[in-house]
């Protein structure tokens, strides 16, 4: 499996939501696609889906080329699937592999099969309606991969369930990624870092990152100092930003966040500016910068 995205532009009238994005994707990985709402992921993967044209740009998947020929090698779940409720999981399944040109008897044995692999074949006898959101997104993946595709592409496949059912899928796609080559969105963090193995990580419509997860941890691997005072007042940050020792500073509540360079310099002329001007320090912790961090600073830039 090859995936290869050249150029790739999406203008909606004059609003460029997708600026020039290239990347390029190979089997055996599970990839998340991060980036805040509004970054430009839904129109990304709805154009690797074939159901938006792109405004510039190459598509490039296993010998074909943009259009909807590329449909019948993918699997794709939008962030907001719609179900008929009054349907069984396992009517679902059968109706949806009937779509995909299987015979009754083999949609059938493809659906037994998914519904043990999502683990709903305990369920496959009752309306989806009753289904909780943990259930449903099983089912819409189990789905996405009905006609054996060799790349299935979620869009926010967890950030609308609660924590029960968040854990139930990212466990599911845990197992999934050891066989299919799995494209995911997300807006938090947490989920790309608990079970992707590389970040495209895009602002604004365009990628302004990406990597393996190891190979950016090292890039960006840097400390941080985080600080809290009784009171935070405006002049703060520019304040602490023109501080020696110090990369960037990101104001957090009642406090910051300071990216540094160099520990000791930076840890010496913040307690000597915060005694000077008497700001009233509550906490300074020196830490490991997150991918959160990692994330602010590539963002903020
Ligand atoms: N049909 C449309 N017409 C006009 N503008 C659109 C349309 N769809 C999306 N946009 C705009 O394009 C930009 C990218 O939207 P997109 O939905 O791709 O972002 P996203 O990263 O998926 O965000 P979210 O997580 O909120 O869905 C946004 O500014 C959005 O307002």
């Amino acid at each position: 499996m090859e995936l290869l995205i050249e150029n790739l532009t999406k203008k909606y009238n004059q609003h460029v939501a997708v600026n020039d994005l290239s990347f390029q994707l190979k089997s055996g990985n599970c990839i998340a696609l991060l980036g805040a709402n509004g970054a430009g992921k839904t129109t990304t993967l709805r154009m690797l889906a074939g159901l938006l044209t792109p405004t510039a740009g190459v598509i490039k998947f296993e010998g074909y080329q943009n259009g909807i020929d590329i449909r019948s090698k993918i699997g794709y779940l939008p962030q907001h699937p719609v179900f008929h409720g009054w349907m069984t999981g396992n009517e679902f399944l059968v109706y949806v592999g009937r779509l995909a040109n299987l015979t009754k008897l083999e949609a059938q044995q493809r659906a037994d099969v998914l519904l043990e692999q999502v683990g709903i074949s305990d369920a496959k006898n009752i309306r989806i309606s009753k289904y909780s959101g943990g259930m449903r997104q099983r089912l819409g993946i189990a789905q996405t991969l009905i006609h054996k595709p060799s790349l299935i592409m979620l869009d926010e496949p967890v950030s609308a369930l609660d924590p029960i059912g968040r854990r139930e899928v990212l466990t599911l796609l845990e197992e999934l990624k050891q066989d299919t080559t799995i494209l995911f969105s997300t807006h938090i963090l947490n989920d790309a870092e608990e079970i992707s193995d590389g970040l495209l990580l895009m602002h604004e419509g365009a990628l302004v990152e990406q990597g393996s997860l190891t190979d950016l941890r090292e890039k960006y691997q840097s400390q941080k100092i985080e600080l809290s005072f009784k009171t935070v007042t405006e002049d703060m940050l520019e304040q602490l930003n023109q501080l020696p020792g110090i990369d960037q500073v990101n104001a957090e509540r009642g406090g910051f966040v300071c990216l540094i360079n160099d520990v000791n310099q930076a840890r010496e002329a913040i307690l000597t500016k915060a005694l000077a001007m008497e700001w009233d320090l509550t906490n300074f912790t020196v830490s490991r910068a997150t991918l959160e961090d990692m994330f602010m600073e590539v963002v903020n830039k």
